[in-house]
């Protein structure tokens, strides 16, 4: 070896031993990652511990309100198609004998039953109670009630009768906030006690996107839709340690007689504003719902337009399992800032109606 050569590698020995501390913050940093890393690995894996235990459909009583149309037939199907007895509760009982014929169709086994009840979900508390207790005597304790009954109108603020925000009562002119509020409540009273006792039970409202966000046209419908997450909340804390779980659902338009009839007034803002999170089939939706009901998920929501709302509107509801609130807590800012996006486009599209009716109201005065 030269003498130059030993030089040079003495050279690097002496950096070697003493800057190995310039590694020092990578190595924390590592250390630090990995710990990161392990403990959410760690969450993940406690998770189904605290989540709820997951409901047995098969042998178990559910009651649809709503259930002899739309999305609530299609929740009493899937019900069905896992072995549970159902009753369907609705006004129109033609509508309900036929729902009723089409339920029966997915039997799986021969003690299945379906139960038609022809009550106004939103009228008479009496009459629900004892519509709810003849349910019970025939089948059982309820173990899920689905609260689907509901309908939607929708309208310029000043053309809504004021009357439909509420009101008093007209033949086939239902009023928002009874049906699709009050209509809740109702049924949900009524299991309550028992479920109570029981220990176990399942409540499921059907809610709505709009009932998410306010959007045009439905200064009526939104705040009914609204309503019912005040109170599943409220209520949710109120009966967890009895083990009785709730779930809000959030769908987007779904193809249904319901929807074929609100769309005979939709604006046209709102048709457009709703087309953004697409159009979906019932049976879709209600796969989905009933998933999520029999699992105690408090959030229910459709599509990755109602995922990114649903984590967006989280607020101070309750999480139901560990993954459920690190998304959370990770997808905030972006959904957000997506979201002003969106209101954007929302609102570009109010201004061009707005000024398409005007040019048309000022051509038809000059002809
Ligand atoms: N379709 C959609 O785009 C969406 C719907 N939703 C919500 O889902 C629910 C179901 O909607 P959809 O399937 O479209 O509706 P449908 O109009 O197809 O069905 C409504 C059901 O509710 C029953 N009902 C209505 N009023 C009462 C009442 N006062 N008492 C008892 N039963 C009643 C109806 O029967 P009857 O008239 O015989 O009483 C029918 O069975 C509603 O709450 C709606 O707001 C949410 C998001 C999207
Ligand atoms: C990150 C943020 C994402 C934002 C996505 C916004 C999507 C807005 C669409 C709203 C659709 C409302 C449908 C109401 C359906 C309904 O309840 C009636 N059809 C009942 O008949």
């Amino acid at each position: 070896m030269s003498s130059e050569e030993g030089l040079s590698s003495t050279i690097t020995d002496w950096l070697f031993i003493n800057s190995w501390w310039l590694l020092l913050p990578f190595i924390m940093l590592l250390v630090v990652a990995a710990f990161i890393v392990a403990f959410v690995l760690l969450l993940y894996m406690i998770s189904p511990l605290i989540s709820p235990k997951p409901l047995k459909l098969n042998g178990a009583h559910v009651v649809v309100t709503g259930g002899s149309s739309g999305i609530g037939k299609s929740i009493a199907v899937e019900c069905y198609k896992q072995g549970a007895f159902i009753t369907l509760v609705a006004r129109d009982e033609a509508k309900l004998l036929q729902a009723k014929k089409e339920v029966e169709k997915f039997a799986i086994n021969d003690k299945q039953v379906v139960l038609c009840i022809s009550v106004d979900v939103s009228s008479d508390y009496s009459q629900v109670e004892s519509v709810i207790k003849q349910a019970q005597e025939k089948l059982g304790p309820v173990d899920m009630l689905v609260n689907c009954a509901g309908l939607a109108i929708s309208g310029k603020f000043e053309d809504v009768e004021v009357d439909r925000f509420k009101s008093e009562r007209r033949l086939n002119s239902q009023k928002l906030m009874e049906v699709n509020y009050l209509g809740s409540v109702y049924p949900t009273r009524a299991v309550i006690t028992t479920m109570k006792e029981r220990r176990m039970g399942r409540i499921m409202f059907v809610s709505s996107q709009a009932g998410q966000i306010g959007l045009f046209g439905y200064t009526a419908y939104s705040p009914s839709k609204f309503a019912l997450r005040g109170l599943a909340e409220s209520l949710q804390m109120e009966i967890k340690p009895y083990n009785i779980y709730v779930t809000v659902a959030y769908p987007p338009d779904t193809e249904t007689p319901g929807l074929a009839e609100e769309n005979k007034t939709k604006p046209l803002e709102t048709k457009l504003i709703s087309e953004t999170s697409g159009v979906c089939q019932p049976d879709q939706v209600a796969k989905i719902i009933v998933r999520d009901a029999v699992q105690g998920n408090f959030n229910s929501s459709v599509g990755p337009d109602g995922y990114m709302l649903s984590a967006l509107t989280c607020g101070m509801s309750p999480v139901t399992s560990i993954t459920e609130g690190l998304q959370q807590i990770v997808t905030m800012g972006l959904f957000r800032t997506i979201a002003l996006f969106y209101l954007g486009s929302f609102d570009s599209i109010v201004r061009r109606c707005m000024i398409q009716r005007e040019q048309s109201k000022a051509a038809d005065k000059r002809e």
